[in-house]
């Protein structure tokens, strides 16, 4: 199978440490960076720590106003989206115009469920592929320097559902799904990406903003005797949320999320490093995306409102 050209937009703990398996199975990956971290990648290179094994991949850095001066969005056959949520719309800002001038598809493998809105609102839903990042746990833990631990799976689909058979991104994604399984990232292709992106949040309502409060790893939580009551609670009002997408989650999924992440590693997860790095919150796209839900739906989420607030503070 011919190599694939990727570029990774925001090749931190997620984006980096999948640009270092796919460039070390020879696909041609280019990172986009900033800051000192960018400063190190172009230097030395990125290094990622994984499961006991050191990756080096000297794939090529650049910030944004470089990317848009040296390539074309179609020299590459996907862009991956690997930013914080909060950084979804400012990028959109410095990169739309540059991506409008082809036809590229646009993966978002980022926490919650408005991302691929966004992206579509800018480049249409058919360049749009909607993606997650499951049992990964990932940081950069110094300038050009990866740390990522578990099986790391994908998840992927077009966003919001194929139109038809003909669908041009099905080929892509069955290219994709069979390279990335081919490196060992194991990859499925899903016809309901929007419900996957729900099951996720359910996850990452229930532990992430709870974790940055109290600093315990996903292990500790979900294993605690009171905050395991408050992670399920808080899983089971984004079960109630999905509702005003018509993604209706039942408890079955609430109770496969819950067990998910109680049998995963102890992960100190994303928001945690952000909150002890002094970096802006996913709170917006996370307890702020499920509140807002319940307040469609005229419905309270008390523990998803107090977390929120304590956090906020
Ligand atoms: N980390 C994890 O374990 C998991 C994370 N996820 C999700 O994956 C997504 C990515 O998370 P994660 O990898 O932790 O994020 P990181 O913060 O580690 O990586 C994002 C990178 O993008 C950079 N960036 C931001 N804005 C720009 C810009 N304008 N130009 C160039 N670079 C920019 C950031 O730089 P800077 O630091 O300067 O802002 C940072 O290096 C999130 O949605 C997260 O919730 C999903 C599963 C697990
Ligand atoms: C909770 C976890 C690790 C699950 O993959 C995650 O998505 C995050 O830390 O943002």
């Amino acid at each position: 199978m011919s190599s694939l050209n990727i570029l990774m937009i925001g090749a931190g703990g997620i984006g980096g440490y999948y640009a270092a398996r796919l460039a070390e199975h020879g696909h041609r990956v280019v990172l986009t960076a900033r800051g000192r971290h960018l400063e190190a990648l172009q230097a030395s290179g990125l290094q990622v720590d994984y499961e006991g094994r050191l990756i080096n991949c000297p794939a090529p850095a650049l910030d944004h106003a470089t990317l848009i001066q040296t390539y074309h969005p179609d020299d590459f056959d996907l862009v991956v989206i690997t930013l914080k949520s909060t950084a979804t719309e400012p990028v959109l800002d410095e990169l739309g115009d540059w991506l409008s001038r082809g036809s590229v598809p646009v993966l978002s493998l980022q926490n919650g469920v408005d991302n691929e809105p966004l992206i579509a609102g800018r480049l249409g839903e058919s360049r749009v592929l909607g993606g997650l990042a499951v049992r990964i746990g990932g940081h950069i833990t110094e300038p050009g320097k990866v740390f990522a631990e578990g099986v790391a799976q994908i998840v992927m689909g077009a966003w919001p559902k194929a139109s038809d058979a003909d669908d041009a991104r099905l080929p892509l994604l069955r290219r994709l799904e069979s390279a990335f399984n081919d490196t060992g990232i194991p990859t499925t292709v899903t016809p309901d990406i929007r419900y996957e992106l729900w099951r996720k949040l359910v996850i990452n309502n229930g532990v992430n903003p709870l974790s940055a409060l109290t600093g315990l790893d996903t292990r500790s939580l979900t294993h605690h005797p009171e905050f395991g009551k408050v992670v399920y609670g808080m899983m089971a009002e984004t079960v109630e949320a999905s509702k005003a997408d018509g993604v209706n989650l039942t408890r079955r999924d609430l109770d496969e999320m819950f067990e998910l992440i109680r049998s995963f590693n102890a992960i100190k997860t994303s928001m945690l490093v952000d909150k002890e790095k002094g970096r802006p919150l996913e709170l917006d796209s996370i307890a702020g995306a499920v509140l807002k839900r319940c307040e469609a739906l005229g419905i309270e989420a008390p523990y998803t409102f107090l977390v929120n607030a304590l956090l906020r503070q």
